[in-house]
């Protein structure tokens, strides 16, 4: 690779500072490759940098299923991409595929053909290529270039002649432009707001309803918050640590250069850096969590069991995998000595919560008290520990419409089938959550969704067939890092969270009290 092209490559330019909207108006001579459009594309640039290819390989295999925040990783480990390169072809992925519904539509009006009839092989390098353009500060010149020259590498001499065609027009107008010419034709506002902000429809509707049922917004303000809402869903979300109470501390997180949280009294931030290169989070003390579940999980310790449970403290997670919520209950209940019990019905993710729990199974052992893993389904646990907890955290399978912005590729996998799928099985986990809660005692619902049918409905549901639970009011539980009630929380007595407006996932928590 020539020094030239290292220029212009992945290295330049730091992570995550090409948004969308923030992009650097280039030269009018850049703007457009067409200067260069009489240079056949063979003469150019012949492969692609490491960091691209790398980017292109995890597109593809997030096509045949994959996460990207498993798969992507592992290809830098293997590649050794790391660093700026490393930040570069993250933002790449989780850009061209979060916003996949939006350049599609471009890419269609630019080759002048539908996306099905583009091989998706093709399809992923022009995705990747029209990020660049379109979302990322790179050079017209260099975006074009490198993306043809990928496609040479990977689809074929053939291909790279369309990727070259297809590209130049991508280039000849600003992202502005383009989503006000892809959009002109949608009349329906929430439609026209879902492809400007590349969400599905049918997600783009339900959280719009979600904000009113939840009553974040109301009928004059809605089109607004629901912006602010899809946006955030576009925008990398910061990397949150817990510092687990008892095993780490926020003093160990700031020494690792993470910055304390204003919002939960466990959280810190941390501005750059991996944090597994942080001793704490590598021997689990510490961990990587939002701090939306740090302070739903603080808000269920915190409120005040009765009776029969108040005097036999001992507490539950019901469905724990892959133990994020679980490391810090149990880290609590290890405190106050309580015996804790994490269970979770996929043995691979019974494993995890076993690995995650590592530390404080270590602490439990120390200060002699009880902490168990169990595996096996959570809907025999009512029946089987009939009454047995004090606490009960009910962490629902959801469609996760809450932490799109984590998931780069969930929008597109997920389906309204998925929230009627998940139904019946929400209400059974609830139901024996509640079971397995002493008189007295507390079960909290937690969903990172905020879709009124995996949240409200199914509480309200439960409550409406059950006269031995009433609802507790969670918010003033949910504290930030001052003591001070959240803003914002709804009208009560549930608690949703959103990403605009707490700058958390979008989690759902009611708390209710055994009678
Ligand atoms: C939302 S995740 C829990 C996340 C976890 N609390 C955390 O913070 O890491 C839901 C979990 O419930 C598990 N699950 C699904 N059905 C279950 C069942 N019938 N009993 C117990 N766990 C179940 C899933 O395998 C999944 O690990």
């Amino acid at each position: 690779m020539s020094d030239e092209r290292r220029g212009r490559g992945a290295g330049e330019r730091p992570p995550g500072d090409g948004r969308r909207g923030e992009r650097q108006r280039p030269q009018a001579r850049e703007r457009s490759a067409g200067h260069r459009s009489e240079q056949r594309p063979s003469e150019r640039a012949r492969r692609t940098d490491p960091t691209r290819l790398a980017a292109y390989t995890a597109m593809r295999e997030i096509a045949e299923g994959a996460y990207a925040n498993l798969a992507l990783p592992k290809l830098l480990r293997d590649k050794r991409i790391s660093g700026r390169d490393a930040g570069f072809a993250t933002e790449l992925v989780y850009g061209a595929t979060r916003l996949s519904g939006l350049y599609d539509a471009v890419i269609a009006s630019a080759a002048g053909r539908p996306v099905d009839k583009i091989d998706a092989n093709v399809l992923d390098t022009l995705r990747l290529g029209a990020h660049q353009l379109l979302g990322m500060r790179v050079p017209s010149h260099a975006a074009v270039d490198e993306t043809v020259a990928l496609a040479r590498q990977v689809n074929g001499a053939g291909a790279a002649g369309f990727v070259n065609a297809v590209m130049r027009r991508i280039s000849e107008r600003e992202p502005e432009e383009w989503t006000d010419l892809v959009t002109e034709g949608v009349s329906d506002p929430v439609e026209r707001l879902a492809l400007r902000t590349s969400h599905p429809v049918w997600i783009a509707k339900a959280l719009r309803a979600a904000l009113i049922g939840h009553g974040a917004a109301g009928p004059t303000d809605v089109e607004e918050s629901l912006t602010a809402l899809l946006e955030s869903d576009n925008a990398p979300a910061k990397v949150s640590l817990v510092a687990r109470p008892g095993l780490s501390s926020l003093d160990e997180l700031e020494d690792a250069g993470a910055e304390r949280s204003g919002l939960s009294p466990v959280g810190a931030t941390l501005p750059d850096g991996d944090p597994g290169a942080i001793a704490a989070i590598r021997d689990g003390r510490a961990a990587v969590q939002d701090e939306g579940s740090q302070l739903l999980v603080l808000a269920l310790a915190a409120a005040e069991t009765q009776g029969a449970a108040a005097e036999h403290e001992r507490w539950l997670d019901l469905c724990a995998g892959p133990g994020g919520k679980a490391g810090l209950l149990a880290a609590l209940a290890i405190e106050r000595r309580i015996p804790f019990v994490a269970n979770e019905i996929s043995e691979h993710r019974a494993d995890l919560v076993w690995q995650t729990l590592a530390a404080a199974r270590a602490e439990a052992v120390e200060r002699d008290t009880s902490l168990k893993v169990r595996h096996g389904d959570g809907r025999d646990l009512g029946e089987v520990e009939h009454g047995g907890f004090s606490r009960v955290l009910v962490d629902a399978p959801c469609t996760g419409l809450g932490a799109l912005r984590r998931r780069p590729e969930a929008r597109w996998r997920r389906g309204p089938d998925d929230v009627a799928a998940l139904a019946g099985l929400q209400r059974e986990l609830l139901s024996s959550g509640i079971e397995a809660t002493a008189a007295g005692g507390l079960v909290g619902y937690a969903t990172c969704s905020p879709h009124l049918n995996e949240t409200r409905f199914v509480v309200s549901d439960i409550l409406k067939r059950r006269d031995d639970v009433e609802l507790v009011d969670a918010r003033p539980h949910f504290v930030d890092a001052s003591g001070r009630e959240l803003p914002a929380l709804g009208e009560g007595p549930y608690v949703q969270l959103w990403p605009h407006v707490h700058g958390t996932d979008a989690m759902f928590f009611a708390l209710l009290r055994k009678r």
